[in-house]
């Protein structure tokens, strides 16, 4: 990718983590939602995802986005969802189609399949356990929050067959920086280490795809979601295992 991409929710974690792999290899355009603290290293613009005029300006020259912002919570309220991560989200493919964006990467979430849990835990996230979410199944959201990010990757299957635009929704599991989570089985499955955020988006803006739901976690032994869409389509590599830590400390 050649082309200026509109990284939007830079100064979260998941925009954290991915401009730490990447941050020389695009040419990037940044969007925060207040003023940065420090002054960033890339063109930015403070703007509101939900604003059509502030999503044009954004999007503007870009030929890719890597759409980030929106209200995280797993326990955010409707009222949140509905105008952060909803209403945004389409606000965001809207200015995208209009600017002649080649491809969006939409950052889904484990929470819109979160009530496929339901009646396997705890066993799911036991290494030995084979089931598998692949990305084929239909969402089963467990929270409003999954609803909003089921309903962004619905956004995308519209906005690919309508307007022809490449859409990747990952839906990433649990992203901590350094060290998997302790003393949390599930979050260890799913598990996706900032190393392995950033090689995966970096996989969304370069491979040639029409419109995925691909699981963003690393190669973890107690996963529960398939990585191999991803491996196959996109080419993705993972590098981490939370297998191999210990607390803080990587054994392995
Ligand atoms: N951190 C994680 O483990 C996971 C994150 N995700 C998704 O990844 C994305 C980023 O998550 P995090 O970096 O963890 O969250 P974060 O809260 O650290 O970052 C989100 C950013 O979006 C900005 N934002 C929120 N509403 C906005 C609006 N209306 N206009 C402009 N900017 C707005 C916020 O200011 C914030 O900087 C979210 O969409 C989240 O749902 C999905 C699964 C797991
Ligand atoms: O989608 C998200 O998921 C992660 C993991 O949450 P968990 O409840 O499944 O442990 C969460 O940390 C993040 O805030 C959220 O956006």
């Amino acid at each position: 990718m050649d082309d200026t991409v509109l990284l939007t929710g830079a100064g979260g974690y998941v925009g954290g983590a991915i401009l730490d792999g990447l941050d020389d290899d695009y040419d990037w355009r940044l969007l925060y939602h207040n003023p940065p603290p420090k002054e960033p290293d890339h063109p930015y613009m403070v703007g509101e995802i939900t604003e059509p005029p502030d999503a044009r300006e954004a999007c503007e020259g870009v030929g890719a986005v890597i759409h980030l912002a929106g209200d995280p919570r797993p326990d955010a309220p409707w009222d949140s969802v509905l105008e952060n991560n909803i209403h945004g989200t389409k606000v965001m493919f809207d200015a995208a189609v209009e600017a002649g964006v080649e491809r969006f990467v939409y950052a889904s979430s484990n929470h819109a399949v979160g009530h496929f849990e339901t009646e396997r835990t705890p066993d799911l996230y036991q290494p030995e356990d084979e089931f598998r979410l692949d990305g084929t199944e239909l969402p089963r959201p467990g929270n409003f929050y999954g609803v909003s990010k089921a309903a962004g990757e619905t956004l995308g299957r519209y906005y690919h067959d309508e307007h022809d635009l490449s859409v990747c929704c990952i839906r990433i599991g649990n992203l901590t920086e350094g060290h998997p989570p302790i003393d949390y089985d599930r979050g260890q499955a799913m598990w996706l280490s900032y190393p392995d955020c950033a090689h995966l988006h970096a996989c969304a803006l370069e491979a040639d795809y029409d419109y995925e739901v691909v699981y963003g976690i690393s190669d973890n032994d107690r996963k529960y979601y398939s990585i191999e869409r991803a491996k196959e389509v996109l080419g993705y590599d993972p590098q981490d295992n939370s297998a191999e830590w210990e607390g803080e400390e990587k054994v392995v």
